[in-house]
């Protein structure tokens, strides 16, 4: 079980090093959901005393009035081997062998961020002790809490100390150590008062009673730490410090435990309760019980930490891989970003995802609409067909067929689907450009590189300009062959008989009669109406000749032929990532590194349960 609390404190260093303390803004989670012992209670109760005897050592600032002025977080390793170090977090790499520094630097490091007044902060100290006398746990001394604000304090600090002890044993994973001092009434206790305020129930609250050994004469603490004055859920524990004259005379810490136990074996009040009463008993106590909570805690931080790891892993996703440093990779790279676009693109086309279908409503819908508005009916009004069949007949009238009256009168018709057919060349490449801009937006490695995504979208749309060139001519082609031959056959069935007409005698004005040029006009708009009717099948089909079934081709054909010819600098410049996401992407990676470290270790240990 001590390869347990390592790892808990393995994780919580980690934790720690990427400046996840449970501090908001960063992963409070992980911090949280592991437990911890903090040390509250009153000024000068012997919240700092209680510490070093856990820890067996003197490293502590101690005295009267107010002493501990920044939270300290404590990590106690055990190690083998003789040696004892401590080490500060603000200090990497500095080993502190001499206890004595340790204090000297916990106070010096408590001066440079309040200063030499008596100003309380919120900023913790991180202090790692190794040594064989330890049991593996991390302890929390914090700030006393107090009544009223002595000189060179605001007189906020009251409800300061009181807020920042509270923002620590509030978190439910938190074991109080509620210190109370024996020489005072119980009923004041702070650290009653605060505990009772977060942990009702006494769930996590161990009571401790210290200077039992300062009590009046005649009275004593047994109604205490028998649990009759006060009841928590564990049995309170008794402790005796040494005594500011002890600390004075340097009476050492083996020398303090041994008295202290003499103490209880020896008080005839004590003397039944010696068992469990101490400040070694007290950390054995603690060990025990830090144990069995993270036990109980090992399914909760598991899912904590996949959780976190599959957020990670989106995250790390959504933002891309890293660009590879050589040319090859490089090339590599934007080749399959550009192949990837390619996909989305076409499955835009193919009804995978949504647009393609507009192209469809271009026409069944808008080119027929627009044949339709050419209103070929109006420009074969008996006026026009008699003018363009009298031009047409020039100074000599025609003797049986108005065969170049027919002629013009065809052509003029049907030039005017000119109009409609580039417009629908026109409104399919609007819909492809569209959808690039769509698949663009839809290829996450595209957000990635700003630049690529623009030279994508750039080469995109010259592809789609060509096509669409292509596209018009193949287009107008379809219309002007209509033009330049007329199916002989329509007009050989007509009856021959309506053909001749018009009375050579008369002007040339008036040579033709009504019922004439009517059927004349009948004639050509049936045969404009056939010919239109068959473009409306063609020009679709040219249109996705050229364009659509290109588009899914070639679009970026051109464009990665070009890219073979690239020198690695420019491409490198394609790819030129925005820093912040290469930042935020290497510390999501470290900190997935250090999950998935986790989560190695804490499955190690569940497995092994
Ligand atoms: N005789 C005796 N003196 C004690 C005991 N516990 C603490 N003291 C003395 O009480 C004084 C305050 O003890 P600290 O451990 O500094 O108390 P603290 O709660 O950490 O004080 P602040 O951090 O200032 O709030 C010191 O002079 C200690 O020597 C005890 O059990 N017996």
């Amino acid at each position: 079980m001590e390869s347990l609390i390592s790892l808990v404190n393995k994780l919580q260093r980690a934790c720690t090093a990427l400046g996840d303390h449970g501090e908001e803004n960063a992963l409070p989670t992980l911090w949280d959901s592991l437990p911890t012992i903090a040390v509250v209670g009153g000024q000068s109760s012997g919240k700092s005393s209680v510490l070093e005897s856990i820890v067996g050592k003197d490293f502590l600032p101690r005295g009267s009035g107010i002493v501990t002025r920044r939270p300290l977080v404590l990590q106690l390793h055990k190690i083998d081997g003789e040696r004892e170090y401590a080490e500060f977090m603000h200090l990497p790499r500095k080993r502190f062998t001499d206890f004595g520094l340790v204090r000297k630097e916990i106070q010096d490091e408590t001066d440079r961020e309040t200063g030499r007044t008596k100003q309380i902060s919120p900023v913790p100290i991180h202090l790692s002790i190794y040594s064989p006398n330890v049991v593996n746990l991390t302890l929390i001394d914090l700030p006393g809490l107090t009544k009223v604000a002595v000189e060179g304090q605001p007189d906020s600090v009251v409800a300061d100390i009181e807020n920042m002890v509270r923002s620590y044993i509030e978190k439910p994973n938190c074991i109080i150590l509620a210190i109370s001092p024996a020489n005072q009434d119980l009923a004041t206790s702070d650290a009653i008062k605060m505990s009772r305020e977060v942990d009702p129930k006494g769930e996590r609250t161990f009571g401790v009673l210290t200077k039992i050994d300062l009590m009046d004469k005649g009275t004593d603490a047994v109604d205490i730490l028998e649990g009759r004055s006060y009841r928590l859920q564990y049995p309170w524990i008794g402790i005796v410090n040494r005594s500011q004259a002890d600390i004075n005379k340097n009476v050492d810490m083996i020398a303090a435990r041994r008295r202290e136990k003499e103490y209880f074996a020896n008080t005839p009040e004590y003397k039944h309760l010696a068992h469990r009463m101490g400040s070694e008993h007290l950390g054995k106590i603690l060990s025990k019980h830090l144990e069995q909570v993270i036990k109980s805690r090992i399914p909760g931080i598991q899912s904590l930490i996949n959780k976190t790891i599959a957020e990670l892993e989106g995250e790390l996703n959504r933002l891309g891989k890293p660009i590879a440093a050589d040319a090859g990779g490089k090339l590599y790279a934007i080749v399959e970003i550009c192949r990837i676009f390619d996909q989305i693109y076409k499955e835009h086309l193919d009804g995978v995802r949504p647009g393609g279908e507009k192209v469809y409503n271009v026409f069944d819908a808008q080119l027929p609409a627009a044949l339709k508005r050419l209103q070929f009916d109006k420009h074969l009004s008996m006026e026009n067909v008699r003018k363009l069949i009298t031009e047409a007949d020039g100074y000599q009238p025609h003797l049986i067929a108005p065969e170049q009256g027919y002629r013009r009168l065809i052509e003029s018709s049907l030039v005017s689907i000119r109009g409609p057919a580039d417009a629908a060349v026109d409104a399919v490449h609007a819909i492809l450009k569209d959808l690039v801009h769509k698949a663009i937006n839809e290829t996450p490695e595209l957000k990635q590189y700003p630049t690529l995504r623009v030279e994508v979208a750039n080469a995109s749309f010259e592809s789609l300009e060509r096509m669409r060139e292509e596209s018009r001519k193949a287009t107008l082609k379809l219309v002007d062959m209509e033009c330049s031959y007329l199916t002989v056959d329509f007009f050989r069935k007509l009856p021959q008989d309506i053909e001749k007409g018009g009375n050579p005698a008369q002007s040339i004005f008036d040579r033709y009669n009504d019922s004439y040029l009517r059927r004349i006009g009948t004639t050509v708009l049936a045969y404009v109406n056939m010919v239109c009717a068959s473009l409306r099948n063609s020009i679709p089909k040219s249109i996705v000749y050229c364009q659509v079934r290109e588009a899914k081709r070639s679009l970026l054909d051109h464009f990665l032929t070009e890219l073979g010819k690239k020198e690695a600098k420019q491409l490198g410049s394609m790819l030129d990532e925005d820093p912040a996401i290469m930042e935020r992407r290497a510390a999501l990676a470290k900190r997935l590194e250090l999950y998935r470290s986790a989560q190695a270790e804490i499955d190690a240990v569940a497995w092994s349960k």
